[in-house]
Protein backbone atom coordinates (compact mmCIF):
# COMPACT_ATOMS: atom_id res chain seq x y z
CA UNK A 1 0.00 0.00 0.00
CA UNK A 2 2.11 2.64 -1.47
CA UNK A 3 0.64 6.13 -0.13
CA UNK A 4 1.90 8.67 1.89
CA UNK A 5 0.82 12.04 4.25
CA UNK A 6 3.65 14.09 2.12
CA UNK A 7 5.53 13.71 -1.33
CA UNK A 8 4.55 12.42 -4.41
CA UNK A 9 1.79 10.09 -2.93
CA UNK A 10 0.40 12.62 -0.51
CA UNK A 11 -3.30 12.66 -0.33
CA UNK A 12 -4.43 14.48 -2.98
CA UNK A 13 -3.14 11.71 -5.03
CA UNK A 14 -4.85 8.99 -3.36
CA UNK A 15 -8.30 9.20 -4.93
CA UNK A 16 -5.98 7.57 -8.40
CA UNK A 17 -5.25 4.46 -6.56
CA UNK A 18 -7.71 4.69 -4.18
CA UNK A 19 -11.38 6.20 -5.92
CA UNK A 20 -13.27 6.44 -2.14
CA UNK A 21 -10.84 9.01 -1.20
CA UNK A 22 -12.17 11.09 -3.56
CA UNK A 23 -15.64 9.86 -3.12
CA UNK A 24 -18.51 11.05 -0.45
CA UNK A 25 -18.60 11.21 3.27
CA UNK A 26 -15.14 11.85 3.28
CA UNK A 27 -13.78 12.52 6.81
CA UNK A 28 -12.06 14.13 8.90
CA UNK A 29 -14.51 17.13 9.00
CA UNK A 30 -14.47 20.40 11.10
CA UNK A 31 -17.42 20.57 13.59
CA UNK A 32 -18.52 24.49 13.19
CA UNK A 33 -22.02 25.42 14.85
CA UNK A 34 -23.69 25.88 11.95
CA UNK A 35 -23.47 21.79 11.27
CA UNK A 36 -24.44 20.73 14.77
CA UNK A 37 -27.58 19.72 15.98
CA UNK A 38 -28.31 18.23 19.37
CA UNK A 39 -29.95 14.97 18.57
CA UNK A 40 -31.79 13.73 22.82
CA UNK A 41 -31.76 10.11 21.37
CA UNK A 42 -27.70 9.82 21.35
CA UNK A 43 -27.33 8.02 24.95
CA UNK A 44 -24.19 7.09 26.21
CA UNK A 45 -22.01 4.33 25.12
CA UNK A 46 -21.33 1.31 26.82
CA UNK A 47 -17.60 -0.02 26.74
CA UNK A 48 -18.01 -3.84 27.54
CA UNK A 49 -14.57 -6.15 28.35
CA UNK A 50 -12.62 -2.94 27.88
CA UNK A 51 -10.93 -3.54 31.31
CA UNK A 52 -8.09 -6.27 29.94
CA UNK A 53 -5.88 -7.97 32.88
CA UNK A 54 -2.81 -7.84 33.08
CA UNK A 55 -1.73 -11.21 32.35
CA UNK A 56 -3.46 -10.42 28.90
CA UNK A 57 -1.44 -8.42 26.38
CA UNK A 58 -1.75 -6.13 23.67
CA UNK A 59 0.45 -6.22 20.38
CA UNK A 60 1.93 -2.89 19.23
CA UNK A 61 3.10 -2.19 15.86
CA UNK A 62 4.90 0.11 14.02
CA UNK A 63 3.05 -0.16 10.09
CA UNK A 64 4.51 2.75 8.62
CA UNK A 65 1.79 5.08 8.78
CA UNK A 66 0.85 4.97 12.35
CA UNK A 67 1.57 3.41 15.79
CA UNK A 68 -1.13 0.68 16.14
CA UNK A 69 -2.59 -1.98 18.90
CA UNK A 70 -4.22 -4.53 18.13
CA UNK A 71 -7.06 -4.84 20.53
CA UNK A 72 -8.32 -8.00 22.18
CA UNK A 73 -11.44 -9.46 20.88
CA UNK A 74 -13.42 -9.54 24.29
CA UNK A 75 -13.93 -5.82 23.96
CA UNK A 76 -16.82 -4.22 22.37
CA UNK A 77 -19.49 -1.62 22.04
CA UNK A 78 -23.07 -1.38 22.64
CA UNK A 79 -25.93 1.57 22.84
CA UNK A 80 -24.76 1.75 18.56
CA UNK A 81 -26.96 0.75 16.20
CA UNK A 82 -25.56 -3.23 16.09
CA UNK A 83 -22.72 -4.34 18.61
CA UNK A 84 -19.61 -3.29 17.62
CA UNK A 85 -16.12 -5.28 18.57
CA UNK A 86 -12.63 -3.84 19.41
CA UNK A 87 -9.79 -4.10 16.36
CA UNK A 88 -7.40 -1.75 16.85
CA UNK A 89 -6.49 1.32 17.86
CA UNK A 90 -3.75 4.26 16.52
CA UNK A 91 -2.68 7.58 16.73
CA UNK A 92 -2.21 11.00 14.30
CA UNK A 93 0.00 13.31 15.32
CA UNK A 94 1.71 16.39 14.04
CA UNK A 95 5.29 17.13 14.52
CA UNK A 96 7.91 18.35 17.23
CA UNK A 97 7.84 22.54 15.88
CA UNK A 98 3.85 22.59 15.47
CA UNK A 99 2.15 20.22 17.90
CA UNK A 100 -1.36 19.98 15.63
CA UNK A 101 -1.82 17.05 14.55
CA UNK A 102 -5.36 15.97 15.24
CA UNK A 103 -7.63 14.78 12.44
CA UNK A 104 -10.82 16.58 13.17
CA UNK A 105 -10.84 19.98 14.55
CA UNK A 106 -13.81 22.08 16.43
CA UNK A 107 -14.22 25.79 14.70
CA UNK A 108 -11.01 24.89 12.78
CA UNK A 109 -9.01 24.55 15.78
CA UNK A 110 -6.70 21.73 15.87
CA UNK A 111 -5.49 20.04 19.24
CA UNK A 112 -2.22 18.04 19.51
CA UNK A 113 -3.21 14.56 18.31
CA UNK A 114 -5.91 12.46 18.00
CA UNK A 115 -6.34 8.43 19.26
CA UNK A 116 -8.81 6.17 17.57
CA UNK A 117 -10.08 2.76 18.46
CA UNK A 118 -11.22 1.28 15.53
CA UNK A 119 -14.23 -1.35 16.13
CA UNK A 120 -16.24 -3.10 13.52
CA UNK A 121 -20.02 -4.67 13.15
CA UNK A 122 -19.43 -8.39 14.83
CA UNK A 123 -23.52 -8.48 14.46
CA UNK A 124 -23.10 -8.32 10.98
CA UNK A 125 -19.86 -9.51 9.82
CA UNK A 126 -17.39 -12.24 10.60
CA UNK A 127 -14.48 -9.98 10.75
CA UNK A 128 -13.08 -6.47 10.11
CA UNK A 129 -11.86 -7.38 6.62
CA UNK A 130 -15.46 -8.34 5.84
CA UNK A 131 -17.26 -5.12 7.35
CA UNK A 132 -14.68 -2.38 6.57
CA UNK A 133 -16.25 -1.32 3.12
CA UNK A 134 -19.90 -1.89 4.03
CA UNK A 135 -22.28 0.55 5.17
CA UNK A 136 -22.03 0.44 9.20
CA UNK A 137 -19.53 -2.04 9.16
CA UNK A 138 -16.93 0.11 11.05
CA UNK A 139 -17.37 2.48 14.17
CA UNK A 140 -14.41 4.27 15.24
CA UNK A 141 -14.21 6.53 18.89
CA UNK A 142 -12.21 9.27 18.32
CA UNK A 143 -10.17 11.24 21.51
CA UNK A 144 -9.16 14.39 21.05
CA UNK A 145 -5.51 15.07 23.00
CA UNK A 146 -3.81 18.13 24.36
CA UNK A 147 -0.85 19.22 26.37
CA UNK A 148 -1.66 18.89 30.26
CA UNK A 149 -0.31 16.69 33.16
CA UNK A 150 1.61 13.59 32.74
CA UNK A 151 -0.76 10.82 32.03
CA UNK A 152 0.23 7.78 33.35
CA UNK A 153 -2.91 5.66 31.46
CA UNK A 154 -1.19 6.71 28.21
CA UNK A 155 2.44 5.99 29.62
CA UNK A 156 1.12 2.42 29.58
CA UNK A 157 1.46 2.84 25.68
CA UNK A 158 3.72 5.13 25.47
CA UNK A 159 6.74 3.84 27.16
CA UNK A 160 6.68 1.52 24.39
CA UNK A 161 7.05 3.56 21.82
CA UNK A 162 11.53 3.05 21.72
CA UNK A 163 10.70 -0.50 20.37
CA UNK A 164 8.84 0.10 17.82
CA UNK A 165 10.88 3.32 16.36
CA UNK A 166 10.58 1.50 12.96
CA UNK A 167 8.53 0.05 10.40
CA UNK A 168 6.94 -3.50 11.10
CA UNK A 169 8.58 -3.34 14.56
CA UNK A 170 6.51 -5.23 17.16
CA UNK A 171 6.48 -4.91 20.88
CA UNK A 172 3.84 -6.71 23.55
CA UNK A 173 1.68 -4.46 25.72
CA UNK A 174 0.58 -5.55 29.17
CA UNK A 175 -3.38 -5.16 28.97
CA UNK A 176 -4.81 -2.72 31.23
CA UNK A 177 -8.22 -0.85 31.23
CA UNK A 178 -8.75 0.91 27.38
CA UNK A 179 -11.53 2.96 29.83
CA UNK A 180 -8.45 4.91 31.38
CA UNK A 181 -7.82 6.42 27.82
CA UNK A 182 -11.31 7.84 27.35
CA UNK A 183 -11.86 11.66 28.39
CA UNK A 184 -14.13 13.00 30.88
CA UNK A 185 -17.89 12.97 29.93
CA UNK A 186 -17.43 10.16 27.25
CA UNK A 187 -21.72 10.88 27.21
CA UNK A 188 -20.86 13.91 25.37
CA UNK A 189 -19.81 13.38 21.90
CA UNK A 190 -20.05 14.46 17.82
CA UNK A 191 -21.42 11.63 15.85
CA UNK A 192 -21.74 11.40 12.22
CA UNK A 193 -21.35 8.94 9.29
CA UNK A 194 -17.77 9.14 7.49
CA UNK A 195 -15.24 7.56 6.22
CA UNK A 196 -11.84 5.78 6.84
CA UNK A 197 -9.13 8.78 7.30
CA UNK A 198 -6.56 7.06 4.95
CA UNK A 199 -6.73 4.59 2.03
CA UNK A 200 -8.67 3.01 0.64
CA UNK A 201 -10.79 5.78 2.82
CA UNK A 202 -14.49 3.33 2.56
CA UNK A 203 -17.10 5.36 3.39
CA UNK A 204 -18.16 2.88 6.12
CA UNK A 205 -17.27 4.37 9.68
CA UNK A 206 -20.19 5.39 11.68
CA UNK A 207 -17.75 7.99 14.06
CA UNK A 208 -17.88 9.11 17.68
CA UNK A 209 -15.71 12.06 18.49
CA UNK A 210 -15.72 13.01 22.45
CA UNK A 211 -16.01 16.43 23.07
CA UNK A 212 -14.01 16.85 25.74
CA UNK A 213 -9.71 16.58 24.90
CA UNK A 214 -7.70 14.52 27.15
CA UNK A 215 -4.52 15.65 28.70
CA UNK A 216 -0.56 14.66 28.20
CA UNK A 217 2.48 16.54 29.05
CA UNK A 218 4.64 18.08 26.74
CA UNK A 219 7.20 15.29 27.00
CA UNK A 220 4.72 12.63 26.06
CA UNK A 221 3.31 14.33 22.96
CA UNK A 222 7.27 15.21 22.16
CA UNK A 223 7.78 11.45 22.78
CA UNK A 224 5.04 10.50 20.15
CA UNK A 225 6.41 13.57 17.76
CA UNK A 226 9.99 11.89 17.30
CA UNK A 227 10.03 8.17 18.36
CA UNK A 228 8.79 7.00 15.04
CA UNK A 229 10.17 6.71 11.68
CA UNK A 230 7.82 5.58 8.45
CA UNK A 231 11.13 3.53 7.28
CA UNK A 232 12.52 0.19 7.72
CA UNK A 233 15.53 0.15 10.80
CA UNK A 234 17.80 -0.56 7.53
CA UNK A 235 16.44 2.30 5.36
CA UNK A 236 19.39 4.29 4.14
CA UNK A 237 16.93 6.86 3.74
CA UNK A 238 15.12 7.37 7.36
CA UNK A 239 11.82 9.03 7.35
CA UNK A 240 10.12 10.70 10.26
CA UNK A 241 7.03 9.64 11.15
CA UNK A 242 5.37 13.05 11.50
CA UNK A 243 2.23 14.62 10.53
CA UNK A 244 0.56 12.03 9.40
CA UNK A 245 -2.91 13.37 9.64
CA UNK A 246 -5.39 13.86 6.61
CA UNK A 247 -6.83 17.40 6.19
CA UNK A 248 -10.48 18.08 6.76
CA UNK A 249 -13.20 17.45 3.89
CA UNK A 250 -15.45 19.28 2.12
CA UNK A 251 -18.68 18.66 4.70
CA UNK A 252 -21.91 19.93 2.13
CA UNK A 253 -25.76 19.29 3.02
CA UNK A 254 -24.88 16.88 5.96
CA UNK A 255 -25.34 17.50 10.12
CA UNK A 256 -23.34 16.53 12.66
CA UNK A 257 -25.64 15.35 15.60
CA UNK A 258 -24.07 16.12 19.32
CA UNK A 259 -25.28 14.71 22.40
CA UNK A 260 -25.15 17.60 24.35
CA UNK A 261 -26.39 20.99 24.51
CA UNK A 262 -23.92 23.73 23.67
N1 LIG B 1 -8.14 6.91 10.88
S1 LIG B 1 -8.82 5.50 10.59
O1 LIG B 1 -9.69 5.61 9.45
O2 LIG B 1 -9.46 5.02 11.81
C1 LIG B 1 -7.54 4.34 10.22
C2 LIG B 1 -6.23 4.73 10.08
F1 LIG B 1 -5.85 6.00 10.18
C3 LIG B 1 -5.23 3.78 9.84
F2 LIG B 1 -3.95 4.19 9.73
C4 LIG B 1 -5.53 2.45 9.75
S2 LIG B 1 -4.23 1.30 9.52
O3 LIG B 1 -3.33 1.50 10.64
O4 LIG B 1 -4.77 -0.02 9.42
C5 LIG B 1 -3.30 1.68 8.06
C6 LIG B 1 -4.14 1.93 6.89
O5 LIG B 1 -5.21 1.08 6.73
C7 LIG B 1 -6.86 2.05 9.84
N2 LIG B 1 -7.09 0.71 9.67
C8 LIG B 1 -8.37 0.09 9.54
C9 LIG B 1 -9.06 0.37 8.24
C10 LIG B 1 -8.30 -0.22 7.11
C11 LIG B 1 -8.07 -1.70 7.23
C12 LIG B 1 -8.00 -2.21 8.62
C13 LIG B 1 -7.76 -3.57 8.89
C14 LIG B 1 -7.68 -4.04 10.19
C15 LIG B 1 -7.81 -3.16 11.26
C16 LIG B 1 -8.04 -1.81 11.03
C17 LIG B 1 -8.18 -1.37 9.74
C18 LIG B 1 -7.86 3.01 10.09
F3 LIG B 1 -9.13 2.62 10.26
ZN1 LIG C 1 -7.16 7.12 12.54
Amino acid sequence: SKWSYIGPDGENTWPKKYPFCGGVFQSPIDFHKDILQYDSNLSPLEFIGYNVSSTDQFTLTNNGHSVKMHLSPTMHIRNLPFEYTASQLHLHWGNRNKSEGSEHTISGKHFAAEMHIVHYNSEKYPDITAAMDKANGLAVLAILLEIGPFNPSYEKIFRHFRNVKYKDQMVHVPGFNVQELLPDRPDEYYRYEGSLTTPPCYPSVLWTVFRHPVKISQEQLLALETAMYCTESDDPEPLEMVNNFRNVQEFRERLVFISFHE
